[in-house]
């Protein structure tokens, strides 16, 4: 900041003694600045550096306290909140607020301390001047206000935009067959546009109001030099003033000048960012409606698994009119098989929810081992729960951690124990026959990816990132190589999903059974390793298959948010006017 007043007096020097002397004079200062200059130069390199390394640092901490914050949150905030909006305010909204806290808030210090520095220098060299040429600064100032509140606004609503053109584009993507099945890819294409067309339009306004506003900071800079020259001038010939001066002057206010538009810039870039940050503050400050990982742990010996609902009346906090249950009791006694039947939409997955206790129910009690399951820690229930569902999902990453993730430490569980979860549910055989066998990755919702040429290179690259914890990189390359794509059957997937129940050895299983049918050969399969598992635990089945439910111990059926009837298969059968019995009587007409 001193270099603008030793250049000044090099001026000075050369303009008023021109002699030997003022040869030395002149080197010792170009020496000096030169020193200045090399200093500055380093500590701008340092400065860019460890800004850089502390935004993107800034950036993962924030991501990662916002995904831990929202894996936290309740399922009922899953149902209000879309995937897409959540996954704009980890990448984009993170990475903007990430950028206006470090890279710009130092350049924004850095413009700050020169535009001060620069005036603080303007009234040490010529009061009568910086008084005369900063009085542009006010109105300035009033305009900075009103732009930066219309920004942080404009910001707000660009990224809530952005968001819901990232949740269309979601959907689509992860349900490209239904897309492709109903061939409506040329309007999902258009209703994309439409989205990104609005964030388009905001982004026009955004930058016609920095258009504005740097236009004015500019005009306003330039203003001030020329008003320097004016001003400047009067002086020098009045004699209240040496070219020096003047030259020192007018690069101060030069430096002021720019620093006032790296400012108005910093402004921008803050006021987007608190813009962003505003929904990502009401993300990361949530607090969870059910508890995560707090409540009592019952003992480990004593532990028997019998299930009761006692008057549970529920409905959905997205739909809080609707009641699903009203006035719903149930008793699933230890080690018993209880089949759930009723028609479609009558709440049979939601039973299965609310043993999760991924909601709370609004009044009644839903009991384990007759401790109410809201005493008990959320992340102990769900350990002694297996599920088993319809549509199984699996993850990206090999069939072997898919598997192992049904372990609570998956990265303890040797591969014996894999192949042996594996040919308990019948699902050895068929992933033995894969090139990769239990390395095999499979994708998104168990789609595997298959290229004959490239075996070699994917599966090592598999492995790689199987060591390496780096799947999802490995997976960008795999897609690389990939040539045909497959899909693991129905039947598969099950079993697969079985060997995982098997591998986290539950007390109670909650399975739904496909209601799509399965080959003659995967249904036994599939039905084989079902009673596996099932041996010596608690079940709750929702069933659909008549043979599941002639073997249940109990069959229970929903029926208009209550268990209406209870009861072996012939005993219910044997009532005429029973709900069961015209439940059966519309199956078999259906399948007929
Ligand atoms: N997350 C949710 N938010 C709001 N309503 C829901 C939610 N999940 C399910 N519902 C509603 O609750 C009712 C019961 O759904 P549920 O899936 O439990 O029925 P089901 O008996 O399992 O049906 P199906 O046999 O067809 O699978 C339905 O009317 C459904 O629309």
């Amino acid at each position: 900041m001193s270099a603008p007043f030793f250049l000044g007096k090099i001026i000075d020097v050369i303009y008023t003694n021109p002699t030997v002397d003022c040869l030395s004079k002149l080197t010792r200062l170009c020496l000096v600045l030169s020193g200045m200059f090399l200093c500055g130069a380093a500590a701008n390199a340092v400065r860019v550096y460890l800004m850089q390394t502390s935004g993107q640092r800034i950036v993962n901490r924030l991501r990662t306290s916002l995904f831990s914050s929202v894996l936290r949150q309740e399922v009922a905030f899953f149902d209000k909140t879309r995937t897409g909006e959540l996954i704009n305010r980890l990448s984009s909204d993170t990475a903007l607020l990430g950028r206006s806290v470090t890279v710009n808030l130092s350049d924004g210090l850095r413009a700050g301390a020169q535009a001060s520095v620069g005036i603080g220098m303007m009234f040490f060299v010529s009061p009568n001047l910086a008084t005369f040429v900063l009085s542009v600064v006010p109105p300035i100032s009033i305009l900075a206000v009103v732009y930066g509140r219309y920004l942080r606004k404009l910001t707000k609503v660009t990224q809530d935009s952005l968001a819901q053109a990232t949740q269309l584009a979601e959907e689509r993507i992860g349900n490209i067959r239904t897309v492709r099945a109903f061939g409506k890819e040329m309007t999902e294409i258009e209703k994309y546009t439409s989205k990104v067309d609005r964030v388009m339009q905001l982004a026009r306004k955004e930058a016609f109001a920095q258009a504005c506003f740097f236009g004015a900071t500019g005009l306003s800079g330039n203003l001030i030099v020329l008003s320097v020259l004016y001003k400047g001038g009067l002086l020098m010939g009045s004699a209240h003033m040496t070219v020096g001066e003047l030259s020192s002057f007018l690069m101060y206010a030069f430096w002021v000048g720019l620093s006032i538009g790296g400012l108005s810039s910093f402004y921008s870039e803050l006021m987007k960012g608190l813009g962003a940050g505003g929904r990502l503050w009401e993300l990361l400050e949530r607090e969870p409606e059910l508890p995560f990982n707090e409540g009592v742990i019952l003992n480990k010996e004593s532990f028997q698994g019998t299930l009761e609902f006692r008057n549970v009346h529920f409905a959905y906090p997205a739909r809080p009119e609707v009641p699903i249950f009203q006035d719903f009791s149930l008793s699933i006694p230890s080690a018993s098989v209880t089949a759930l039947v009723g028609p479609s939409g009558s709440g049979k997955s939601t039973v299965v929810s609310l043993l999760l206790r991924l909601y709370d129910p609004m009044s009644g009690t839903i009991s384990l081992d007759g401790r109410d399951i809201r005493q008990l820690n959320p992340v102990w229930l769900r350990s002694k729960i297996g599920t088993v569902s319809q549509e199984p999902i699996l993850f990206s990453c090999s069939i072997a951690e898919n598997i192992a993730y049904g372990a609570d430490d998956p990265s303890s569980v040797t591969a014996e124990q894999i192949e042996r979860v594996a040919d308990v549910a019948n699902a050895g055989a068929f992933i033995r026959n894969f090139p990769q066998g239990f390395n095999t990755v499979v994708g998104e919702k168990g789609v595997l990816l298959s290229d004959v040429t490239n075996w070699k290179k994917l599966s090592s690259n598999c492995h790689l990132a199987y060591q390496k914890n780096l799947l999802p990189r490995i997976f960008v390359k795999a897609f690389k190589f990939k040539k045909k794509i497959l899909s693991l059957s129905g039947g598969q997937k099950q079993r697969i999903a079985i060997a995982r129940a098997l591998l986290k050895n539950p007390k109670i299983l909650l399975l739904d059974e496909a209601t799509s049918a399965l080959d003659a050969e995967n249904e036994h399969l599939v039905q084989e390793a079902l009673d596996r598992l099932m041996e010596g635990r608690t079940v709750l089945i929702i069933a659909h298959r008549l043979s599941t439910i002639k073997n249940a111990n109990t069959v229970a059926v929903l029926d208009q948010g209550r268990i209406t009837e209870c009861g072996k298969h012939e005993e219910l059968l044997s009532k005429p006017d029973g709900t069961y019995r015209k439940l059966m009587d519309k199956q078999r007409l259906s399948s007929v």
